[in-house]
């Protein structure tokens, strides 16, 4: 298989301090670097507790916010290709968004996805989360050109969308690239099989980049990133504790699978459609 794309995970634990984890992320960046990746991607609210009620406190402008700044100089400094992750993002009308900024290996500010739908649940097993007592709701699709690949960008709670991996597949993106922190509850029951049923539905690759379990949380993250290729296959997993996973991709294998399965050219249009807004 030649491989034209490494995807690094950091899958770090992130604690109740910005600066903490703000040198954990760029020491996990660099160790992905050093293991050859030219895209490497954090997990979501990674510089920040995922609490509703910490997201003021940790909220930044994007892209000249001390946490971007710091993204964009290792990005540079290693000469990759960086999602962000997320971060609690605030703009000049002081409303908070879940942002994901993308870097560019000359430390260029490539853009930002802000988490389209939010994680508002009350679970049976007791775990609630409102997400919007603090967050607005960001109304973008969010695609980035690279030379590498087209990349789309997912938050977390966005996987559960299939209209949205479905409208990024149309648009050309090869790998969607999902920053998540699902839960102990929902983990176990749903990840994987999101993951891979957006890879097998769309025949992309499906990147997903979550936190480590951090079990003095108040949020016990579920950890196991992963990364799918476009016939659902993992390529590379793990479990919950913080550790860089890596996976090479090789992007002709999209139209491989698309050839041999034209799952795309079968859908009856004529029935059935979906618009964008
Ligand atoms: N941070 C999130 O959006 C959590 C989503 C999640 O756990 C889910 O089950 O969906």
């Amino acid at each position: 298989m030649k491989a034209n794309l490494r995807i690094g995970i950091c899958q770090m634990m992130v604690v109740d301090d910005k600066e903490s984890n703000l040198r954990k992320a760029r020491e996990m960046i660099r160790k992905a670097s050093r293991q050859g990746c030219n895209l490497v991607v954090l997990p979501e609210m990674f510089n920040c507790p995922y609490e509703s009620m910490a997201f003021p406190s940790y909220a930044e402008p994007i892209p000249n916010g001390e946490t971007s700044l710091l993204l964009s100089r290792t990005a540079r400094d290693e000469h990759i290709y960086l999602v962000g992750g997320s971060i609690p993002e605030i703009d000049s009308g002081g409303r908070i968004f879940n942002s994901c900024p993308v870097f560019g290996p000359d430390g260029q500010f490539l853009g930002c996805h802000r988490k389209v739908h939010l994680f508002d649940v009350d679970l049976e097993s007791g775990l609630s989360f409102r997400e919007s007592d603090t967050l607005k709701a960001g109304n973008n699709l969010t695609i980035i050109p690279t030379p590498a690949a087209t990349l789309g960008i997912l938050i977390c709670y966005d996987i559960r969308f299939p209209e949205l991996s479905r409208l990024l597949s149309l648009s050309g993106v090869q790998v969607l690239v999902v920053p998540a922190a699902f839960n102990t509850t929902t983990g176990p029951a749903h990840w994987e099989i999101l993951l891979r049923t957006r890879a097998i539905d769309n025949q992309v690759f499906v990147v997903g980049a979550a936190p480590a379990t951090n079990p003095v949380a108040s949020y016990h993250a579920w950890g196991h990133s992963m990364v799918v290729d476009p016939w659902g296959s993992v390529l590379a997993s793990t479990g919950s504790t913080e550790t860089v996973l890596w996976a090479d991709l090789d992007l002709s294998r999209i139209e491989q699978v698309r050839k041999a399965l034209p799952l795309l050219r079968h859908r009856r249009t004529d029935l059935y459609t979906l618009k964008r807004r």
